[in-house]
């Protein structure tokens, strides 16, 4: 073993929730992490905005400056590790530290989803690796399963709760009865959220991960402009507990599947509040963890599981990076890992699919009129769509005896016919509400 080498250097970009539990876990493990990696990994020099606070969350022993560009430069870094998030500070920085000939560690998925093919190619280019572990699922190893171990697979589809702060919040909303803006703030005090949430709600924080979850499966160019995102704010008590009484749990999912039945092949890219059976594992993951169901042809459907998010879980992917690109830095580039798992001149050029295109199962509640015909008028306008039905639920809405909630889950179906299927029912004079759609993943 070379460990009378010196140690690799590092270049420290933040002082936050992670960059803190990156000098944590470094310090703890130090012996072990150079048993792994053949050599010591240290903090050369931390670049932060806030030098007081950097001090307060790292210790008084580091060297830290608040001229980041020098610390991107600087001859004696080997490896930058970018972890102040955002996506135009970060690209510079990233791009100037490739460009300066170092290796790049990141968990910002927000820069790869968006600037990704920019930055890898500037990485290959220069033949410096950009290692990215923990922008998707945080601690889980799902990167390293996606572009090594699952190689031998043709990806089929991935379907996955990959936003903490949100499967925190359905989670203690269901359970506890808290409201939404109360469970929000907590999943901010424990370090979660991102800097912005609504990133989080809205469903974008998904769409970054789930969009390079489905290049490195798919060996496509990073889409995130094509992701369709909903997120969790519209949501109402009242389907979760439809939802409940059908035998199925609401998770935001992050979705990518490869469409073969498309003429020249597609990809469907997309976050949405999703049913999902509550016998499946996945449904049964609550708080912030995170899980993630990879379905190949050969291996048939493989969950990992774990914490996505938070100081040290997230550190753990960090770390795990920087050991990688310490046991590789000497290797010829060609043998590497490429970044998207795919060779660069392999690329597919597979179309993501618009919404319309996509095709899913839904949950639709309307709030009608408690007259006679009225079902037969509606699943009458289903039938003419060629939507078969699965299921119906009829339920007391609240006090008004004239009213009534109508639930139907539908098997799957086009969304375009669904939207159009859907139209035609809103104008019904007895439907008094906008109607609800949920799309439900059997995720067999
Ligand atoms: N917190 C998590 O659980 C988690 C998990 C996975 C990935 N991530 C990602 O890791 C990255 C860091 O997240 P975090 O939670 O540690 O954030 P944070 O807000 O706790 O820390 C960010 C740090 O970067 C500094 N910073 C931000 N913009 C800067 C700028 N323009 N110039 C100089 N310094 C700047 C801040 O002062 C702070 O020290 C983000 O990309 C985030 O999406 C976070
Ligand atoms: N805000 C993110 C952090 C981890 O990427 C989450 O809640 O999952
Ligand atoms: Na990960």
């Amino acid at each position: 073993m070379n460990s009378i080498q010196n140690p690799l250097r590092l270049g420290l970009l933040g002082a936050g929730v992670v960059a803190s539990g990156v000098v944590k876990v470094l310090e703890r493990n130090q012996a072990e992490i150079r048993r792994r990696a053949g050599r010591g990994i240290e903090v050369a020099r931390v670049g932060a905005r806030n030098l007081a606070k950097a001090r307060a969350a790292l210790g008084d022993g580091l060297a830290i400056t608040d001229d980041l560009d020098a610390v991107v430069t600087d001859p004696k870094v080997d490896i930058v590790v970018e972890l102040i998030g955002g996506t135009t500070r970060a690209r510079e920085l990233v791009l100037k530290a490739i460009a300066s000939g170092k290796h790049v560690v990141t968990a910002n998925k927000a820069l790869l989803a968006v600037h990704g093919t920019e930055i890898f190619a500037a990485a290959s280019d220069k033949g410096v690796m950009v290692a990215f572990e923990a922008a998707v699922a945080g601690g889980i190893p799902i990167i390293k399963a996606l572009r090594e171990g699952l190689t031998a697979n043709r990806i089929q589809w991935i379907a996955g709760i990959i936003n903490g702060t949100t499967n925190f919040i359905l989670s203690e909303m269901r359970a506890k009865g808290l409201d939404f803006g109360t469970v929000l703030k907590e999943a901010q005090r424990l370090g979660y959220a991102e800097a912005d949430p609504t990133f989080d709600i809205e469903g974008v924080d998904a769409a970054h991960k789930a969009t390079i979850m489905s290049a490195i499966a798919f060996g496509i160019p990073m889409q995130f402009d094509k992701a369709y995102v909903e997120g969790i704010t519209k949501l109402q008590a009242a389907d979760i507990n439809y939802a409940e009484q059908l035998g199925y749990r609401i998770k935001l999912l992050g979705v990518t599947k490869r469409r073969d039945d498309v003429a020249g092949g597609g990809i469907e890219l997309r976050v949405h509040p999703t049913l999902v059976p509550a016998k499946r594992l996945i449904a049964n993951v609550e708080g912030a963890m995170n899980a993630v169901v990879v379905n190949g042809d050969a291996v048939g459907s493989t969950l990992y599981y774990g914490k996505g998010a938070g100081s040290e879980p997230t550190a753990s992917a960090v770390v795990a990076d920087l050991v990688d690109v310490t046991r590789l830095h000497t290797a010829d580039p060609d043998h590497r890992v490429p970044h998207l798992a795919f060779q660069p001149d392999a690329l597919d050029n597979a179309p993501v699919l618009s919404i319309e295109d996509v095709v899913t199962s839904f949950y639709l509640r309307l709030r009608v009129a408690d007259q006679t015909g009225v079902l037969a008028r509606i699943t009458g306008i289903l039938a003419e769509h060629d939507i078969s039905i699965d299921a119906v639920l009829q339920r007391e809405a609240g006090d008004d005896e004239t009213q009534t909630d109508l639930i139907i889950l539908t098997h799957e179906t086009r969304e375009g016919r669904m939207n159009e299927a859907l139209s035609k029912m809103q104008a019904l004079p007895t439907v008094l509400a906008p109607i609800v759609r949920i799309r439900k993943e059997e995720l067999n």
